[in-house]
């Protein structure tokens, strides 16, 4: 049975980072490495992380030209990324050029509309549709384009997997009942969202800063063993 959780290690520190990816690995599937672990440790932290025999998820979002993040993908293939996050609005272009220079095995998922934005968010920033609509619109594109899945939130994920048999769905946001929910505004518990069709459950505060972060990761990973959907994974 596969683990569907990736637990997100957003910290500058390695070795913090190690040592969270240690406690945890029992109860995780893999670790999601995004902006502020690799500004800080490049891709040597990387490598170091992978030593832990888990997955790695590098959540680096990528989004410009498509010359520059097929060659910024290129460059990172050597990690060996399990999953490779893009941004959807980089365009058709942009999604073919990372999928293109992606290596073997890796999973390349473009992120829709973030989670921490709501539609009063998209509207500042020129977008009228719901998050639903526009995860939907960019779903299609990203499946078009021929990349593995999307990024979306909990709320949309029913939808787009419905859209998409085949796609890989990794949802941010998820808070277990009575969680901070902080910054993210379209939240979702983990075992809601794998219900709904999540294929890898992305969750970062929620065991990073609880006062013991393995048993954090060992009760959201027990709340999720009646899932019918318990075998997801990417
Ligand atoms: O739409 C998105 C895309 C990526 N993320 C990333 O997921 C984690 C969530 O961390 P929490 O502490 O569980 O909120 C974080 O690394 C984000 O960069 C996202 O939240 N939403």
């Amino acid at each position: 049975m596969t683990n569907a959780i990736y637990v997100a290690i957003d910290t500058p520190d390695l070795g913090q980072a190690r040592a969270l990816a240690e406690a945890v690995s029992p109860h995780v599937g893999g670790l999601k490495l995004g902006l502020e672990f690799f500004a800080a440790n490049g891709p040597a932290g990387v490598a170091a992380l992978s030593k832990t025999g888990l997955p790695v998820f590098l959540d680096l979002k990528l989004h410009d030209i498509p010359n520059t993040v097929g060659k910024a993908v290129a460059a990172l293939a050597p990690l060996a990324p399990a999953v490779l996050t893009v941004h959807a609005a980089g365009g058709r272009e942009m999604l073919q050029a990372a999928k293109a220079a992606a290596p073997n095995g890796c999973k390349v998922v473009a992120v829709t509309v973030l989670t921490s934005l709501d539609s009063a968010d998209l509207a500042d920033i020129g977008v009228s549709s719901t998050p639903a609509e526009q995860v939907a619109r960019l779903a299609d594109l990203v499946r078009s384009a021929g990349c593995d899945g999307i990024v979306c939130s909990g709320e949309e994920v029913a939808a787009a997997a419905s859209r998409w048999p085949k796609g890989v769905f990794v949802v941010p946001g998820l808070r277990p009942a009575g969680s901070a929910v902080g910054d993210q505004k379209r939240v979702l518990t983990p075992a809601e969202a794998l219900d709904r069709g999540a294929s890898l459950l992305v969750i970062g505060r929620p065991i990073t800063a609880a006062s013991n972060p393995a048993e954090a990761a060992r009760a959201i990973a027990a709340s999720l063993a009646s899932s019918p959907a318990l075998t997801a994974g990417a």
